[in-house]
């Protein structure tokens, strides 16, 4: 199956300030089936980031998201496995009401300094859409097989 724009949820995004990021491309994705759009860092100068480090990076953008949805900001599977660079709040939740700068938050789990250049791709964007919930207050809940087993309780094989 082919998808159309049809299929598509539209996602406002404006550049915060489009002189500073003229050079800068919107996030997009890498294939035709990618879940997420890489997004660039929207750096002034060149991060080092240090081992153990953490950096909140600019994108230069802002977003508005139609509700019912969120976008998921998640690490590059390259970047963490080649480098131990990845996202510290995995995933990063950018909420349909949000309107400031998204931000990545990154981490350097590596051993070596990792050199972040303005234009990095730093990120994926993954839009989802959310269920909002009602909390319903009950003196018990209806029992299950996995009762409160949790946390390995089925074992490893
Ligand atoms: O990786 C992220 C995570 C969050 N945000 C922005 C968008 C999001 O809508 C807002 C709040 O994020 P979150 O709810 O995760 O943070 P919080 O610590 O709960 O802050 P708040 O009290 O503002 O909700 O910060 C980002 O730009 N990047
Ligand atoms: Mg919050």
């Amino acid at each position: 199956m082919t998808s159309s724009s049809a299929d598509r949820v539209v996602v406002a995004v404006c550049w915060l300030d489009r002189e500073k990021s003229g050079d800068l491309p919107l996030p997009c994705y890498e294939t035709d089936g990618a879940a997420g759009m890489d997004v660039c860092a929207a750096l002034d100068a060149d991060h080092l980031l240090h081992p153990g480090e953490r950096a909140l990076i600019p994108t230069g953008l802002a977003v508005a998201i139609p509700k019912g949805y969120e976008i998921q900001v998640r690490p590059r599977s390259g970047l963490a496995v080649r480098h131990g660079v990845t996202i510290l709040n995995a995933p990063g939740t950018i909420d349909s009401d949000y309107r400031g700068e998204v931000k990545i938050a990154l981490i350097n789990l590596g051993r070596d300094p990792y050199l972040i250049k303005r234009g990095d791709r730093i990120a994926q964007l993954v839009v989802a859409p959310v269920a909002a919930a009602t909390l319903r207050l009950q003196p018990k809940l209806e029992q299950t097989r996995r009762g409160d087993g949790g946390f390995g309780h089925t074992g490893v094989r």
